[in-house]
């Protein structure tokens, strides 16, 4: 039993099977921060406490989502050694499961690595082995738009822009600070577009909206205080301006963790929402994404991940 048993209360199966089944680590040797000897040091820290772990490299992008709907019944634990990007793909497979699915882990190998901050997840093999032999599980509550989940946000306007402008030479070579740079370029040179939000029947006009399932956002930084990933419900935080200034005042908002001190922040709870606009650009889990109205609202699907 843990802290967070009661949130399995209605879900028992999702507590099941943790010493006997196998582990798949599923590794993305593009990720921003790869590091092969961390990664083969975790897993034989954990073969010689008698864990049984297999390893899969990725070669390229969406074989994780497969294999995470494809894996045999007797894998319990599957780790992504990768970014939010990799950990997106994995949900998107382990939803579409028909049985309960395996748990999730995370060696954290990603740019921003915001789901692990949002977890404080260790970021060093010794840890993270120490913390899958403990297996300590937390729920996991998804987002949805359309038919495709998220585990953080989804989202549209100005931090879809940079997204989108960020180039992949200069985010491989100088990590999160090329989105820094991107933002930086955006934000002296853009012309702002407006984003129509249909929020539970209200209509919001507004710079940047956020659905987000997670409290953390663009790394450590703190988009709400009023969600998280283990707690059931999406909020919606909207910007309604994005002049330089107002995004600057909102970047150091966002570090200090009060975003909703500022005046042009909105931050309410949601249940069903649609963005659309004109030339707008919209981001899940932190990648580049095709503009859609499709509705965004909470997964029906229950995953559990495991924690410190
Ligand atoms: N072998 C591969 N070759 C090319 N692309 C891959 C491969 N494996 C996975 N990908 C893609 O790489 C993308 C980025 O990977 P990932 O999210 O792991 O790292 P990141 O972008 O550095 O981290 P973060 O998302 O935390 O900023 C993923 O969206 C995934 O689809």
């Amino acid at each position: 039993m843990n802290d967070h048993s009661q949130a399995f209360a209605d879900r028992p199966d999702l507590l099941t099977g943790s010493e006997t089944g196998r582990t798949l680590v599923v590794a993305n040797p593009i990720s921003g921060t790869f590091h092969r000897r961390r990664l083969e040091k975790m897993i034989a820290q954990l073969r010689a406490k008698g864990v049984a772990v297999d390893l899969h490299l990725t070669s390229r992008a969406g074989e994780l989502r497969t294999l995470a709907e494809t894996l045999p019944e007797d894998v319990t634990t599957l780790v992504v050694a990768g970014g939010d990007g990799s950990l997106n793909e994995a949900v998107n497979g382990l939803v579409r499961r028909s049985g309960s699915p395996p748990a999730l882990a995370v060696l954290p190998f990603g740019t921003a690595n915001v789901l692990a901050r949002e977890l404080k997840l260790p970021f060093h093999a010794s840890p993270i082995a120490r913390m899958l032999r403990r297996r300590r599980l937390a729920p996991l509550h998804l987002g949805q738009i359309g038919d495709r989940a998220f585990l953080l946000m989804a989202s549209a306007g100005f931090d879809g822009a940079v997204v989108h402008a960020v180039d992949p030479a200069l985010k491989q070579r100088y990590g999160a600070l090329a989105y820094a740079f991107a933002a930086l370029r955006l934000a002296m040179a853009r012309k702002g577009r407006d984003v129509l939000v249909d929020a539970d029947g209200e209509r919001i006009v507004c710079r940047i909206a956020v659905a987000t399932t997670a409290r953390c956002y663009g790394g450590p930084m703190s988009i709400t205080t009023k969600t998280g990933v283990t707690m059931p419900g999406l909020r919606l935080v909207t910007l309604a301006d994005d002049r330089p200034l107002t995004l600057l005042k909102a970047a150091v908002m966002l570090g200090l963790g009060r975003l909703d001190r500022l005046a042009s922040v909105g931050d309410r709870p949601m249940t069903e929402v649609r963005m659309s606009g004109q030339g707008i650009a919209m981001q899940i889990d932190g990648d580049a994404m095709d503009t859609t109205d499709a509705p965004i609202r909470a997964h029906p699907r229950l995953l559990s991940v495991v924690v410190p």
